[in-house]
């Protein structure tokens, strides 16, 4: 991977993330030498968007950004920018806009003015449906106000691969903010992805994620495999992945600025090892990727942890949590109150209670009530890694989302499966495609089964 070597052999490209964390690394692969160049741009751009320098088509400031993108081009900067919200001076509004629903874009935009708005266009191929059918949505509204199309120049960029893509949607060259075919959708967050993460944070704070990002990346590399992170993470994930039959892994962060961190690693994760077939072609006879799903500590525990406790299925849990908080309010309470949650649930998960001790606390009652008793046991034995950090600052966010990172790619290696591609998420695409060609009429719904049929004929009967 580090080497540039074409590791996603399905569609022959190498996987080059941990590059954009490393400006001015020699590898022969085209743009590699242009992440310095890119970054720079970005560095301007944010600054002068912060500065209030660059200035909308009638004069006024810009003072909040759409960000419209979906999949990897939507969730890094989501994650970060909440995570890291404690670093941000809130004078730009961050908007991240993603479904094709469109009350997702008109919500974003009731609370715009175009006069003071800046649209990213984020996105790796420049063909994804909902983001140019936003993005063309967008612009329509705009130009409602702006009239001008020689307006749109000062309201919308684009991060793109895709030069053409971009330019003939109208977007000038100029304005473009570059990253290549290596930069896997879901580990773009590092490349002109993480525009608004930069414009929101300022350039320092970008770099200092970055630079968390490049210590874990050097500390993979080195590490010897016993006190290798990565390799520890994905070695415990895969021995109850495979050899306990845990189909899932909760992430959950006791940090309110954390709440995004599992919804990022669904897709880093399940889009990443979601494949049964291997990079060889042969079908796998044992378990890859898990379900990735979780939340922020303690909301969790007031909703699923039940399950988690006394439930029949095995759910390997990762709680995350810092040692110092950003908002020490009430002379540290609150803090003190949450980590002693974050030290009792994996001690409680472990050792669980036994029916001796149930009835020692019941006492005479525990033989007026067999079944109260059975249902206060914890059987405990469930499995947890517990990751304390410092603060949640930009390098420590950098290192823990390329903990998982590496945790994903080494467990992919293991699997002997391509952690680089996305095969899956196609068929649903084609399907829609073409079902959206038939809405218009009745007669036009052919080649579906009997269900499909009569949902969509069910909706154009009562279409308004
Ligand atoms: O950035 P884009 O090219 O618009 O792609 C956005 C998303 O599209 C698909 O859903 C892919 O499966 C994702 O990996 C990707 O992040």
């Amino acid at each position: 991977m580090f080497a540039g070597k074409h590791i996603n052999t399905s569609e022959d490209r190498a996987v080059l993330h941990t590059a954009l964390r490393n400006p001015g690394v020699k590898i022969a692969e085209e743009g590699v030498d242009e992440v310095g160049p890119v970054l720079e741009h970005m560095k301007q751009f944010a600054t002068q968007i912060r500065s209030g320098e660059w200035k909308g088509y009638s004069g006024k400031r810009i003072t909040a950004i759409v960000n419209i993108g979906i999949g990897g081009s939507d969730l890094g900067p989501v994650m970060v920018t909440e995570a890291l919200k404690h670093y941000s001076d809130r004078t730009i509004a961050c908007h991240f806009v993603s479904n094709i629903d469109g009350t997702h874009l008109a919500e974003a935009l009731r609370v715009c003015d175009p006069e003071s708005t800046l649209f990213i266009i984020a996105s790796k191929t420049f063909t994804t449906q909902e983001t140019i059918t936003n993005a063309t949505s967008a612009r329509d509204w705009f130009l409602e106000t702006a009239k001008d199309k020689a307006h749109v120049a000062k309201h919308f960029v684009a991060l793109s691969t895709n030069t053409k893509g971009v330019t003939e949607f109208g977007i000038h060259e100029a304005n473009m903010f570059q990253f290549w075919d290596w930069v896997g959708g879901r580990y773009s967050l590092w490349s002109a992805i993480g525009l608004s993460i930069m414009i929101s944070l300022g350039p320092e704070n970008f770099t200092e994620l970055l630079a968390g990002a490049k210590a874990m990346d050097e500390h993979f590399k080195s590490a010897p495999l016993e006190s290798n992170l990565p390799v520890l993470l994905a070695a415990v994930g895969l021995w109850y992945n495979d050899f306990y039959g845990a189909q899932t892994n909760v992430l959950l962060p006791y940090d309110q600025y954390m709440w995004k961190f599992a919804d990022y690693f669904q897709q880093g994760d399940m889009e990443s090892n979601g494949k049964f077939i291997t990079k060889g072609g042969q079908r796998v006879d044992y378990q890859t990727g898990p379900i990735i799903w979780g939340t922020s500590g303690t909301n969790a525990q007031h909703s699923f942890y039940q399950l988690i406790h006394q439930g029949t299925k095995l759910i390997p849990a990762d709680f995350l949590a810092p040692i110092e908080t950003h908002n020490p309010i009430s002379h540290g309470k609150h803090h003190e109150i949450l980590l002693s949650n974050f030290f009792a649930q994996p001690e409680a998960l472990a050792f669980g209670k036994t029916e001796e001790e149930v009835r020692a606390d019941l006492g005479p009652a525990a033989s007026k009530n067999e079944a109260l008793v059975k249902a206060k046991v914890f059987e405990g034995n469930r499995p947890t890694n517990s990751i304390m950090f410092q603060k949640l600052t930009p390098a420590t966010l950098g290192s823990l989302i390329a903990l998982y990172e590496h945790k994903i790619f080494t467990q992919g290696v293991v699997w002997g499966i391509n952690s680089f591609d996305q095969m899956g998420v196609e068929l649903g695409k084609v399907l829609a495609k073409s079902i959206l060609a038939q809405l218009p009429a009745a007669d036009k719904v052919t080649g579906h089964d009997s269900s499909t049929t009569g949902l969509i004929h069910h909706y154009q009967k009562n279409r308004k």
